[in-house]
C-alpha cells in the first residue's frame, strides 16, 4: 500500500513535515560547523530512505486515580470526563501521526493503578519505547510511587533506551503556591534520578508545560 494512503486522514496537528536539515549550520552546537561532504551525503540519504510504517509503544503508569486515563483521553479525543471510572487491567488507544511523511502509530497502553491489577498491567510493559509515570501534583505520596512505577516498567521493557517522562497531573487544582513549588522541586529531583523529562499539566484545561 502506498505510504500516502497510510497518512491520509491524519489531522494537521499530528503532522510534522519539517525538521532542521541534518548536519547543517542550525542543527550544530558548533558556530562554524565543518562536516565532510561524505558525512552530509550519508546522513541526508539515511533520511530519504523512509520506513513504511512505524509503531511506537507508550505505557502510562502510576497510582490509582492520578489521572492516567484522563491524560490518554485528552491526548486522543481532546475531551475530559469528571467522572472517575477505574481502569480494569489495561485500556488501549492508538493515535496516528505523520512525521516527515512516515506514518507513525502511537499505541497508548493505559494501565490500572489498583494493586490487584498490577500483574496484568506489568505484562504490557514489555517492548515499551516510552514510559510515562504519572503523579497527582496535589498528593506527594503519588510522586514517590511514580518513581517506583517507572523503575518497575524499566526493569520489564526490552526496548533499548526507552524515553521516560514524569508527568504531574491536575495542575488546575493547585491552590497553595508554596506546596506547589515544593512538589515541583521534588519532582525535578525524582525526574533527574530516573532520567526523565518532567512535565506538569491539567487534563481538564489541556494546559501543559515542560519544566
Ligand atoms: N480537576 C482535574 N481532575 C482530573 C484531572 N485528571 C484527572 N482528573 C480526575 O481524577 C479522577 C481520576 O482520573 P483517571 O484519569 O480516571 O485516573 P487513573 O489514573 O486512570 O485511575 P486508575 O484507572 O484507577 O488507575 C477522575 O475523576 C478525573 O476526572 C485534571 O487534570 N484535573
Amino acid at each position: 500500500m502506498p505510504i500516502s494512503n497510510l497518512t491520509n486522514g491524519i489531522s494537521s496537528d499530528r503532522k510534522i513535515d519539517q525538521f532542521e536539515p541534518p548536519y547543517g549550520y542550525l542543527s550544530s552546537i558548533d558556530p562554524f560547523p565543518c562536516f565532510e561532504e561524505s558525512v552530509i551525503n550519508y546522513s541526508t540519504n539515511q533520511r530519504n530512505q523512509k520506513p513504511s510504517n512505524l509503531i511506537c509503544k507508550l505505557v502510562l503508569v502510576g497510582d490509582v486515580a492520578v489521572g492516567k486515563s484522563s491524560l490518554a483521553t485528552r491526548l486522543c479525543h481532546k475531551t475530559f470526563d469528571r467522572n472517575y471510572k477505574a481502569t480494569i487491567g489495561v485500556d488501549f488507544e492508538v493515535e496516528r501521526f505523520s512525521i516527515l511523511g512516515v506514518p507513525v502509530s502511537l499505541q497508548i497502553w493505559d494501565t490500572a493503578g489498583q494493586e490487584r491489577f498490577k500483574c496484568i498491567a506489568a505484562a504490557y510493559y514489555r517492548g515499551a519505547h516510552v514510559i510515562i509515570g504519572v503523579f497527582d501534583m496535589n498528593d506527594i505520596d503519588t510522586l514517590k510511587s511514580a518513581e517506583r512505577w517507572i523503575n518497575e516498567a524499566l526493569q520489564t521493557t526490552t526496548a533499548d533506551n526507552p524515553l521516560i517522562f514524569l508527568v504531574g497531573s491536575k495542575r488546575d487544582l493547585i491552590t497553595d503556591n508554596t506546596s506547589h513549588a515544593k512538589i515541583e522541586q521534588t519532582a525535578r529531583i525524582v525526574a533527574k534520578r530516573v532520567n526523565a523529562e518532567f512535565w506538569s499539566l491539567s487534563s481538564l484545561t489541556g494546559k501543559h508545560s515542560n519544566l
